[in-house]
């Protein structure tokens, strides 16, 4: 039976565009999943409140990012999408190298390529077999369910539904786990350590964790394995959430006050990881890379230095291809 991998992430704009970033936000934020607001009362505020201004505030940031800045000559368009398709690119030569007639493609929840596309594709060339993997290592209602959303959508009508099955999370996978700590020692090795480790992870509404969803937790428990790993004391380490979003409480302590805290009694240096990310995207290297290095700087700090996301890493795409076989069973 011929199988197939498919790697998701968010979705991203198609263009560094108002017009392109507002329809990426329509329909993510359209999501319930995202936003759990009742609907009249939320679709009132997205479309007289968020889309008619965040776009054209936000639309600079992607222009940023778009295309790489000068560390990262590679990358083309979006660095969510470069680095997704990447990721698929690499992990279908892992298989190839091991003689595994497997084929990998990728998609977007939000945006494109969608995957109701991606799958109709290979199934019109007969693969039988899928298995969705969702590029993030702690699961979450807003990101993970949406995309069990979709497999359930597209199947919704389907009388002979094929075997698929979706990878749940990754959060404690030891090879993950090494994979972070490697990136955090090679960056050690090259700059230095700083006085504080400050793993931020993307936020998401207090309220949704004090409902059941898991993702605090294993947020948690990532940042105790690579602590654990890297053998880190405890005074030198911290988690924070960064990206809120809204007036609600988010997931605390957030990322930015945390920096400006630590700048203002005199935290000198700080190494910032984003273990939540599989790629670099808005979020890293425009968030934590740029604004919350001014953040800490401002007040009062001396050094700060963002430790990429594990992106095209050999040891990232070793850990995947494990991941992806746990679910595939036999993979020859
Ligand atoms: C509105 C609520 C949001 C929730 C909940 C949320 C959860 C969440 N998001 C990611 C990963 C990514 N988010 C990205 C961008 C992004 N996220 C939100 C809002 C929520 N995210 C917005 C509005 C945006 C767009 C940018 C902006 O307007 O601020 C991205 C980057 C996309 C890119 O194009 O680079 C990623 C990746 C996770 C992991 C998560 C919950 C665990
Ligand atoms: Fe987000
Ligand atoms: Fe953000």
């Amino acid at each position: 039976m011929s199988k197939a991998i498919i790697l998701m992430n968010l979705g991203t704009p198609a263009e560094p565009t108002p017009a392109a970033v507002r329809s990426f936000l329509r329909e993510f934020l359209s999501d319930q999943r995202v936003v759990e607001i009742p609907r009249p009362i939320w679709l009132t505020i997205l479309n007289c409140l968020v889309l008619p201004f965040r776009p054209k505030r936000i639309a600079p940031a992607y222009l940023e990012i778009w295309n790489g800045s000068a560390d990262e000559a590679a990358v083309e368009g979006s660095p969510l999408l470069y680095y997704t398709q990447k990721q698929s690119e690499l992990l279908q030569q892992h298989f190839q190298a091991k003689g595994c007639d497997i084929a990998v493609e990728y998609a977007m929840t939000y945006g494109e390529p969608r995957l109701d596309s991606v799958i109709e594709k290979l199934r019109s060339k007969g693969f039988e077999s899928y298995v969705v993997f969702p590029l993030y290592p702690q699961y979450s209602a807003t990101t993970t369910a949406a995309i069990y959303d979709q497999v359930a959508q597209i199947f919704g009508n389907s009388r002979d539904i094929p075997d698929i099955s979706v990878i749940r999370d990754y959060y404690q996978n030891p090879l993950y786990i090494k994979a972070l700590a490697n990136s955090v020692r090679e960056h050690w090795q090259k700059e230095g350590d700083a006085e504080k480790l400050l793993l931020s992870f993307h936020g998401i509404p207090k309220a949704n964790v004090d409902k059941g969803d898991p993702y605090y937790r294993h947020c948690m428990e990532t940042a105790r394995l690579l602590a654990e790993e890297l053998q880190l004391g405890e005074d030198k380490w911290q988690v924070s959430f960064q990206s809120r979003f809204g007036k609600a409480e988010w997931l605390q302590p957030y990322t930015d006050k945390t920096l400006i805290e630590w700048g203002r009694t005199g935290v000198a240096s700080v190494d910032v990881i984003c273990p939540a990310f599989s790629a670099d995207c808005l979020e890293t290297l425009e968030e934590i890379s740029v604004e919350n290095r001014a953040n800490f700087i401002d007040a009062g700090g001396r050094d700060y230095r963002y430790i990429p996301a594990l992106n095209l890493r050999g040891d990232h795409i070793e850990a995947l291809a494990a991941i992806a076989e746990g679910k595939l069973g036999r993979t020859k």
